[in-house]
């Protein structure tokens, strides 16, 4: 179904015109035969086609009544396709290891990425996702605002692709969008989380002590200014000065060396 046809804008959605956009965005998630991969908000499926074609088995997940009738119209000879009407905000994910390609809806952009990023034990292998350009470029930066977006920055590289101009979406919203690729930030396993946690709260908690200090706490003063020094940190650069990359390599290094019994992550960032 050509997009336009689509408009009224439903709660605010804009739905991708260019085939060109859903294309590229399909290329570069790597997506291939037999992956699974999840399209969150799947519209009228301009996006569940390109990744169709991929041969990857397909899971759309839509909650407007009227565009799931559309997309099992429109898939329903195409085998890999499963079409699931529900709220992505809470509709199960899969229990194996997934890809998320979605042009997600702007308003429940943030529950969408933290149900995709917050559990330590989340499935997500990888995301590309179009989001709001302003977004983008928050999660983006090298030293968040929040926690929140820290501890799904240091896990996951999270990389501002390319600017999607509004003009690409039907109807056009009033800002541009942009493509956000996630993928898993390498040597971050399950070791590494109770320091990493406990550090970026840390940090995010008493942004004004120096991040030699809170290394003391749990390594001693040598270790700490090893471990300070080795992610190219000053011993008096302050907690708001750290990069996520650095708070990764803080807690890898922290991991490694062992010294620490760590308490258990809070249950919360279970709750997704
Ligand atoms: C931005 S549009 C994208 C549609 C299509 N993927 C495209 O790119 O043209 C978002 C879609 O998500 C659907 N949607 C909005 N909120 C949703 C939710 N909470 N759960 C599932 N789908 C939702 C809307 O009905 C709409 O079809």
């Amino acid at each position: 179904m050509p997009a336009r046809t689509l408009a009224p804008n439903y709660h605010g959605t804009h739905f991708l015109r260019s085939a060109a956009v859903a294309t590229n965005l399909v290329r570069a998630s790597g997506v291939g035969r037999d992956h699974l991969v999840v399209d969150l908000g799947a519209g009228g499926g301009a996006i569940t086609a390109p990744l169709a074609a991929t041969g990857a088995r397909v899971l759309a997940v839509e909650r407007n009544p009227k565009f799931v009738e559309t997309l099992i119209d429109r898939f329903s000879n195409t085998a890999n396709v499963r079409v699931i009407q529900g709220d992505a905000r809470t509709v199960p994910l899969p229990h194996r290891p997934y890809q998320v390609v979605a042009n997600i809806p702007f308003s429940v952009s943030t529950p969408l990425l933290r149900r995709l990023l917050q559990s330590p034990r989340t499935r997500l292998r990888r995301a590309d996702l179009i989001v709001e350009w302003g977004l983008a470029r928050r999660l983006t930066r090298p030293r968040p605002r929040d926690l929140e977006t820290a501890w799904w920055a240091a896990r996951f590289e999270l990389a501002l692709v390319q600017r999607i101009p509004r003009t690409c979406f039907s109807p056009s919203p009033t800002v541009d969008a942009a493509h956000l690729s996630i993928r898993p930030r390498s040597g971050m396993g399950s070791r590494v989380l109770p320091p990493l946690w406990w550090l970026v709260h840390a940090g995010y908690t008493s942004p004004q002590r120096t991040v030699h200090a809170l290394v003391t706490e749990v390594a001693g003063a040598r270790q700490a200014r090893r471990l300070v020094r080795m992610v190219g940190l000053e011993s008096n650069t302050l907690a708001d000065q750290v990069t996520v990359e650095q708070w990764a390599g803080l807690a890898q290094g922290l991991a490694e060396a062992d010294t620490v019994s760590w308490p258990p992550l809070p249950r919360r960032l279970d709750r997704v």
